[in-house]
């Protein structure tokens, strides 16, 4: 039997809607997080895009940062994206002051790396696990990885232009982050990875 995996986006702030339909379309059921109980109900998170540094306060106003970290700890599988993979950082450089990480992730992010000129960009990407053609990644004032630990498995770099060899897309176990936003493309590869790592989670929970 394939059980559908129950996966929470985080819904205080950012492009949660995108997330919801592309989760759906990757073979998970979709649902919104915005309580502490809420958290407790679900089997996997998506922490998505938006404004690393609101999201940071609203999740501490919501009394949401501990029980999120809790389940982390306890190992939930979570996808970050942009402001998302910023949030799931260990460490993080350039935070605005007295910004908070949720972490998680054995990796130093780097917010707003890629600069002024390139706030925002496009490119095709290979990324490990996702097979098929490569990933169109829409990069929004992105982060990238400036350093991994070595549990962590580094699954695309940015391959052109001034940036190329930057980490943009890794995964610590069942924790995986992109610098990009695969949600507003209509491309649900990287959403089913994660389904798939969430069933798997699963599975060797039970
Ligand atoms: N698209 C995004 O999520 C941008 C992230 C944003 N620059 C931040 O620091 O939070």
């Amino acid at each position: 039997m394939t059980t559908t995996p129950t996966v929470g986006v985080l819904a205080v702030q950012g492009d949660v809607r995108e997330h919801v339909a592309a989760l759906e379309r990757g073979g998970g059921r979709a649902v919104t997080v915005r309580r502490p109980a809420e958290v407790e109900a679900v089997d996997a998170m998506v922490l998505p895009g938006g404004e690393s540094t609101t999201i940071d306060k609203l999740l501490r106003a919501f009394d949401l940062h501990q029980p999120i970290r809790d389940r982390i700890a306890a190992g939930m599988p979570v996808y970050g994206s942009c402001a998302g993979m910023i949030l799931l950082a260990d460490r993080l450089a350039d935070g605005a002051a007295g910004q908070q990480t949720l972490g998680g992730m054995d990796v130093l992010v780097r917010r707003n790396a890629f600069g002024r000129q390139v706030d925002s960009f496009e490119e095709d990407l290979h990324i490990r696990e996702v097979g098929g053609e490569p990933v169109r990644a829409v990069f929004i004032r992105a982060p990238w990885v400036e350093e991994v630990g070595e549990s962590v498995e580094v699954l695309a770099r940015v391959e052109h232009g001034p940036a190329a060899g930057r980490i943009v897309a890794a995964r610590q176990r069942d924790l995986l982050v992109t610098a990009f936003h695969p949600e507003v493309t209509g491309d649900h590869r990287v959403h089913q990875l994660f389904v798939d790592i969430v069933r798997q989670s699963l599975r060797e929970r039970s």
